[in-house]
C-alpha cells in the first residue's frame, strides 16, 4: 500500500490516496492501529483516507491511533487539501473537503512556482455549543465541572464537528495533560469520549495550548482543538470575534480568527515528511 506521511505542526497521519488505493472498510480501524505504531509500523497520530467525494471536491476519512473514527481533523485537513491540490484532484485553490463533521472550505496558499503548497487556510464552519451537538450527558444549564486527576476541572465543551473539552489554566506547562486528558477523554459525561485542551491567554489575541486527544493521547498539535478553543476564549469573554488569535501549540503556531459572520478560520502549514510502501499484514495491533 503506498502512503505518504504528512505534518500540521507535528501532528502526523499516514494519508492513503483512496482515489488510487483500495482498502477495506472493516480493515480501517485495524490498519489504523497498525500503521501509527511507532514500534511495528510506521509512527503516527493516526490514518487519513484522502478520496473522491459524492457531493464534495474531496473527502477526508480520519482515523485515531487506536483505531477510531474521528469526524474531523484541522491539521488533517490542511495536508489534505495541500496533497488534493498538488496531485491535481482540485484545479482551484479554493474547494470543498467531506468530513464526517461536515463539509469545510480549503483554501491553499501555493508558492511562487504555483506547483507546492505549505500554508492553507481552512473554513471550519461555526462551533457548536449546545451540549446535545458535543454530546455531553446533562442539561447544559449549568456549569460543567468534573473530577479528574485529584483536582475538580470547568471545562467548555464546544463542537468542532468533533468534541472538545477546553479547560482555562494559569500556566499550561504545569496542567496534568496525561493524567487528567486521559481520565477526562473516557469521562461518562461524555458518551463519545471528548479530546481535552488546556489553555492559557496570554493576551486576548494569544493563546498558550496543550491537548490531550480522543484515541491519540498527547499530540503536538490539534486543529479542531485549538479552533474550539478560541472559541470557547470569545464565549468567555477572554477574546473577541474578527480578531486573529495567535495560538501557541507544542508543534508551532496556528492563526485562528472566528468571524461575526459565525465561521472559525484557520490559517497553518502543512509539510511532507515521506512517502512510502506499506506491507499490509495481519498482525494484531
Ligand atoms: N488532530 C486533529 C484532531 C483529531 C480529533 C480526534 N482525536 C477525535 O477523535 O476527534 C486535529 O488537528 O483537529
Amino acid at each position: 500500500m503506498r502512503f505518504t506521511k504528512m505534518h500540521g505542526l507535528g501532528n502526523s497521519y499516514i494519508y492513503v490516496d483512496v482515489f488510487e488505493e483500495t482498502l477495506e472498510e472493516h480493515e480501517l480501524p485495524r490498519l489504523a492501529r497498525q500503521v501509527a505504531d511507532k514500534n511495528k509500523g510506521i509512527g503516527s497520530d493516526g490514518l487519513i483516507l484522502v478520496g473522491p467525494s459524492t457531493h464534495e471536491d474531496v473527502k477526508m476519512q480520519v482515523f485515531n491511533a487506536d483505531g477510531s473514527e474521528a469526524k474531523n481533523c484541522g491539521n488533517g485537513l490542511r495536508c489534505t487539501a495541500k496533497y488534493a491540490y498538488e496531485h491535481g484532484y482540485v484545479s482551484k485553490e479554493r474547494f470543498t473537503i467531506e468530513t464526517l463533521g461536515g463539509t469545510m472550505k480549503a483554501t491553499v496558499h501555493p508558492d511562487n512556482t504555483g506547483q507546492t503548497v505549505s500554508l492553507v487556510t481552512i473554513d471550519m464552519g461555526a462551533p457548536k455549543f449546545n451540549w446535545r451537538d458535543i454530546p455531553v450527558k446533562g442539561t447544559g444549564k449549568n456549569e460543567l465541572v468534573l473530577e479528574a486527576a485529584g483536582s475538580s476541572w470547568q471545562l467548555a465543551p464546544v463542537s468542532m464537528g468533533n468534541p472538545h473539552a477546553v479547560i482555562f489554566v494559569d500556566d499550561v506547562e504545569q496542567a496534568p495533560v496525561e493524567k487528567a486528558g486521559a481520565e477526562l477523554e473516557t469521562h461518562e459525561a461524555f458518551p463519545e469520549g471528548v479530546n481535552v485542551e488546556f489553555v492559557h491567554m496570554r493576551r486576548s489575541d494569544v493563546m498558550d495550548f496543550r491537548v490531550w486527544e480522543r484515541g491519540s493521547g498527547i499530540t503536538q498539535a490539534c486543529g479542531t482543538g485549538a479552533c474550539a478553543a478560541v472559541a470557547a476564549a470569545v464565549a468567555a469573554g477572554k477574546s473577541e470575534k474578527d480578531k486573529e488569535v495567535t495560538v501557541h501549540l507544542p508543534g508551532g503556531d496556528l492563526y485562528i480568527t472566528w468571524q461575526s459572520s459565525g465561521n472559525i478560520l484557520m490559517t497553518g502549514n502543512a509539510e511532507v515528511i515521506c512517502t512510502g510502501d506499506y506491507e499490509t499484514r495481519r498482525a494484531s495491533v
